[in-house]
C-alpha cells in the first residue's frame, strides 16, 4: 500500500499537497535532451515527445517504462436518481459491475488490448449517496472512506494508473462538480449522459442549480462531499495516492475528469500528474478539460467511461515510450543532423 498520512478529514488532506513529490525537472530535460538526438526531425513525434519527457518527470527517470498498468474501475450509485435524471435504471450499476467481474464491457476487452490489469471496485452499492438538492449527498466521514478505498486500491508497482467509473446517474454529479468548482450555468455542464432527450436534460440542470444553491459555500474538497459520489471520492483518493508514489495518472472521460476537479480547486497543482486520455463526446469536457488546463490526448467520439479511453491512451503512451527508449540517436545511426 502507498504510504500517505491518515485520511482523518478534509481539511487535514488538504495539509497534506505541499508535501507531494513534485515533477523532476532534471530527469524530464535529460528526456528531452535525449528527444532532440534521436534519428527524427524535431519535433516529428509530436505529443508522443511530450509524452515521454511528461513520464521522465515523473518517474523521476530519463528512460521510463511501462512494465506495469493498472486499471481501476470505482462504481457507484447516486440519490439524485430520486429525480429521474437517468434514462437507465440504477440497477444497471450493480448489473455492469457483475460484467466487469466477467469479463464482458467494453473495458475488459481494452485494458487486456492494452496490456493492463483490471480492478473494479464497488463501493456501497446497495446504499446510494444522498440527494444533493437537499442535504450533503456524503457525510465528510463517508467521503473519507471511500477516499481511503480509492488510495488502497492503488498498485504500488504501478508505472501507470488508468482510472474509470461506473455509476447510473453520475453524469448530472459530474455536472455539478463541475458547475461548484468552476462557475458559469448548470447548462454549461450538462449533457445526455447514457442518453437523455432534452426534456431530461432540462431536469438534469435544474437538479445542478438546486445542488449548487443547497450548498453555495462548498470550496474544495468540501464540493466533493456534497455533491459528489463515492466513486468520485475514490477516484480523488487514487489521484492523490498515485501522486504520492510518483504514478502518472491517464484520467478517463467527462466523468472522471469532473471527480478529479474537486482536488484542482482545492490546489491545481495536485493533478499536475494526470492526463486527460480523450475528449469525451459529452459537450461540457471541452470546457472542463479548458478549466483544467488539459489537452486531452484522443477524440474518438465515445462517452462510455469504465475507463475505456484511458486504456486507449495507454497504448498511445506505450509507443511514446518505446520510440524514447528503442529509437537510435543520430550518433548511433550515423546520420548527419540538421
Ligand atoms: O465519462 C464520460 O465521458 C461519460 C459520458 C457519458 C456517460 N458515461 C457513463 O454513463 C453513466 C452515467 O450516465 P447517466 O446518464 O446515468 O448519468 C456512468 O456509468 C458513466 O460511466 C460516461
Ligand atoms: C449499459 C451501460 C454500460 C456502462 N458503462 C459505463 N456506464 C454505463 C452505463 C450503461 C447504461
Amino acid at each position: 500500500m502507498i504510504n500517505l498520512p491518515a485520511f482523518d478529514s478534509l481539511s487535514a488532506i488538504t495539509g497534506w499537497f505541499d508535501a507531494m513529490p513534485a515533477f523532476d525537472k532534471a530527469a524530464a530535460d535529460a528526456a528531452r535532451d535525449r528527444q532532440a538526438q534521436l534519428t527524427k526531425p524535431p519535433g516529428s513525434l509530436g505529443r508522443l515527445e511530450e509524452l515521454a519527457v511528461f513520464m521522465a518527470g515523473w518517474h523521476g527517470d530519463p528512460r521510463p517504462r511501462v512494465m506495469s498498468a493498472q486499471s481501476l474501475v470505482f462504481a457507484g450509485n447516486h440519490g439524485i436518481c430520486c429525480h429521474g435524471v437517468n434514462p437507465f435504471p440504477q440497477e444497471v450499476t450493480t448489473q455492469m459491475v457483475t460484467n466487469f467481474e466477467r469479463g464482458g464491457a467494453a473495458i475488459n476487452q481494452l485494458a487486456r488490448a492494452a496490456g493492463a490489469t483490471l480492478s473494479v471496485v464497488a463501493l456501497d452499492l446497495e446504499r446510494p449517496t444522498a440527494d444533493f438538492t437537499t442535504g450533503p449527498a456524503m457525510s465528510e466521514e463517508e467521503c473519507l472512506d471511500s477516499m481511503r478505498h480509492g488510495a488502497e486500491a492503488v498498485d504500488p508497482a504501478a508505472d501507470v494508473i488508468l482510472l474509470g467509473e461506473m455509476g447510473i446517474g453520475n453524469s448530472t454529479v459530474a455536472a455539478a462538480l463541475a458547475h461548484a468548482c468552476f462557475g458559469g450555468e448548470p447548462g454549461d455542464w450538462v449533457g445526455r449522459g447514457t442518453g437523455a432527450d432534452d426534456e431530461r436534460v432540462a431536469l438534469k440542470s435544474s437538479v445542478v442549480a438546486k445542488g449548487r444553491q443547497a450548498h453555495a459555500d462548498a470550496t474544495g474538497l468540501g464540493i466533493l462531499a456534497a455533491l459528489g459520489g463515492r466513486e468520485q471520492a475514490a477516484i480523488c483518493g487514487a489521484v492523490l495516492a498515485a501522486r504520492a508514489a510518483r504514478i502518472p495518472v491517464l484520467l478517463d472521460g467527462f466523468i472522471c475528469s469532473a471527480s478529479a476537479a474537486p482536488l484542482y480547486a482545492a490546489a491545481p497543482a495536485l493533478l499536475d500528474h494526470c492526463i486527460v486520455s480523450h475528449a469525451s463526446a459529452e459537450p461540457g469536457h471541452a470546457r472542463l478539460c479548458a478549466a483544467l488546463g488539459k489537452s486531452p490526448l484522443l477524440d474518438l467520439g465515445m462517452a462510455l467511461g469504465e475507463g475505456t479511453g484511458a486504456a486507449l491512451a495507454l497504448s498511445i503512451l506505450r509507443g511514446a515510450l518505446e520510440c524514447h527508449n528503442g529509437m537510435a540517436t543520430f550518433a548511433e545511426a550515423g546520420i548527419g543532423g540538421a
